[in-house]
């Protein structure tokens, strides 16, 4: 395909709750959405970013500067480009900025599938029809206020409950939604607020049974999460420290963790993202599908990922009235009474663009040309 037109769109959206991890407390969602054109198609991409550096270093200031520099001329100077991997590889030339780089490429992944009349599923070789579904639940103020969230999700039948945590909101916060829901599917995400300084603090999690813990200690780091699975029973998942398919490999070497969050945006694309499910897959390590509190677009990538067999645990891919008072795609995201999401079965990503819904929430719009 020969791309003649990118469109960047700048975005705001209000979350119908705020959302508070342990690295911000967040109420609304900046980011971008990529339309690429092809001979009277169009692909959408969603560039993952935050307003700040807080989760990964990209934000929506820096992704805007490497799209409009460096990747868009990149995706202009191909005469054809075959498939999306070769993009992949093209861009490898660029250090790191993968939230900046899985945007286009997923807007071009969108349109190989739309240009060939197969969805994104087919395209990706992923197989399932459903896709099991988990909530991520944002640290909360009160144990009354987190029972609630907690049965409300058990209510709606998700089949996973992820509690996010931070030094002062954990273990008691953790026991006691344990000791009131019995086995219920449980674990943490701690994103990176620890260090081997509270080791014990994470043996005394052993004993709540929780299904994995993510991202305990720094961003960037793999050695020392080796240390504490040493250490502990409940397996540890990797999500920030995991950027390529050779973070995995190191990780998995090392024996840093048991499980692997997989996140389009974080590893540089769909192509990344299938190779490290691949080699996860060969190498016995169970994976899932984590959220960025993605707009439609970006949520019907995650959706099309996860249909790949070792995706065996249930994703951060709840539907969009979990987060959007109206989401940009028609229809939106739903999930069904047992926590599944029925995979679309239309071209490309799946879903239309609510042209309408998605003008309305655009704050900045830049269009580039091939000449
Ligand atoms: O519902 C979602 O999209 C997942 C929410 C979530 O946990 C998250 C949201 C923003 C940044 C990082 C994370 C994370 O998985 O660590
Ligand atoms: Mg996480």
């Amino acid at each position: 395909m020969r791309i003649e037109k990118i469109v960047v769109r700048k975005l705001k959206m209000d979350y119908r709750f705020p959302f508070e991890t342990s690295f911000a407390r967040t109420t609304d969602r900046e980011f971008l959405i990529i339309e690429a054109y092809s001979e009277g198609l169009v692909g959408y991409g969603e560039c993952v970013v935050s307003a700040d550096p807080y989760y990964s270093e990209e934000t929506v200031g820096t992704a805007s500067h490497i799209i409009e520099e460096f990747l868009v001329p990149l995706v202009f100077s191909k005469d054809q480009i075959p498939h999306p991997d070769d993009i992949n590889k093209d861009f490898s030339r660029i250090r790191r900025n993968n939230m900046a780089k899985s945007a286009i490429e997923g807007a071009l992944w969108d349109l190989y599938a739309k240009k060939k009349n197969i969805t994104l599923t087919e395209a990706v070789g992923g197989k399932k029809s459903k896709i099991e579904v988990g909530v991520s639940i944002g640290i909360q103020e009160s144990l009354e206020e987190l029972f609630a969230q907690v049965q409300d999700s058990l209510d709606k039948g998700f089949n996973k409950i992820k509690m996010k945590i931070k030094p002062g909101k954990d273990i008691e916060m953790l026991r006691a939604v344990r000791e009131k829901f019995g086995d219920i599917p449980l674990m943490a995400d701690a994103n990176s607020a620890y260090t081997l300084d509270d080791i014990d603090l994470f043996k005394e999690m052993d004993s709540l049974n929780l299904m994995m813990i993510e991202q305990p200690l720094a961003h960037d780091d793999i050695i020392k999460h080796a240390t504490l699975q040493k250490a502990i029973t409940t397996p540890i998942c990797l999500d920030e420290s995991i950027h390529s398919l050779e973070d995995a490999q190191n990780a998995i070497e090392l024996g840093s963790c048991k499980i692997i969050n997989i996140k389009i945006g974080r590893v540089g694309g769909i192509s990344e993202a299938i190779k490290i499910h691949d080699y996860c897959k060969e190498k016995n390590i169970p994976v899932w599908c984590g959220g960025m509190l993605e707009s439609g677009v970006g949520r019907a990538h995650n959706i099309a990922i996860t249909t790949l067999e070792n995706f065996t645990i249930p994703g951060d891919t709840a539907p969009s009235s979990r987060y959007w008072h109206k989401d940009i795609i028609t229809p939106e995201v739903v999930m069904d009474e047992e926590g599944y999401i029925h995979v679309p079965e239309q071209a490309g990503i799946g879903f239309d663009i609510d042209q309408e819904a998605l003008d309305k929430v655009t704050v900045d719009i830049k269009t580039y040309t091939n000449k």
